[in-house]
């Protein structure tokens, strides 16, 4: 069954209050939380206070994805906002060696995203050391796109990777995620599955997301 992150991208943000509530009270495993610069995407969202906020409302895991330049500089502020799990793309990081040993050394679990023209096996070098792999479905940016099917490709190979050596890093697909190929992403072998427009643009989020986990048991 897959772990279901909704994305906050697509909530309320009026009354960020009423989603985390509705968040807590269904069968949602994860907060998924985008923080966007402006720089390395053409948008802007939010940053460590709202995390904070947000951390407060619950006891699921935080999990950050930060599509930043220079995220090495945030790594702090994120962990002192309560994120559980912190993601940085590979595209972003000139030493992600580094970044992975600076955000694990801070007692947080590491992921690092992808970007959809970025292959898998440029992380074939620290992949042992990381907890999950994200990888991204659509251009990151914005909720609400279409959802790349060569990601499947892109999933087979890396389940490849993980199972050849026997380690537990999970894959994260994000964007353009569905009641209609949730299954397909599933069986190609992803683990997460976050869900913005999908859940919070739905007539009843909370039974989506029950949907969510029905349909990739
Ligand atoms: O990282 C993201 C965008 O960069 C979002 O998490 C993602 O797009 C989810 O939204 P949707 O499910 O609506 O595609």
């Amino acid at each position: 069954m897959a772990i279901v992150a909704p994305s906050f991208l697509s909530a309320n943000f009026l009354n960020l209050e009423a989603d985390c509530r509705m968040i807590n009270e269904s069968e949602a495993d994860w907060f998924h939380l985008d923080i966007m610069d402006g720089r390395f995407v053409p948008n802007i969202s939010f940053g460590p206070m709202i995390v904070e906020f947000i951390r407060k409302t619950t006891t699921k895991v935080c999990d950050v994805h930060l599509m930043i330049l220079e995220p090495e500089k945030y790594v702090e502020d994120f962990k002192k906002a309560g994120a559980d799990m912190l993601t940085v793309h590979e595209e972003c990081c000139v030493h992600l060696h580094r970044n992975i040993q600076q955000i694990k050394s801070l007692g947080m679990q590491c992921g690092v995203a992808l970007n959809p023209h970025t292959p898998v096996e440029s992380l074939k070098e620290v992949l042992d050391d990381l907890d999950m792999v994200l990888i991204m479905s659509v251009n990151p940016g914005f909720g609400g796109q279409k959802f790349i099917p060569n990601t499947l490709n892109k999933i087979r190979t890396l389940r490849r990777m993980i199972t050849e050596r026997g380690i537990a890093t999970k894959i994260e697909i994000d964007g353009g995620v569905t009641l209609d190929n949730a299954a397909a992403i599933m069986k190609a072998g992803a683990d997460v599955l976050v869900a913005g427009n999908t859940v919070f643009k739905s007539r009843d989020p909370k039974d989506t997301i029950a949907q969510l986990k029905k349909i990739t048991r």
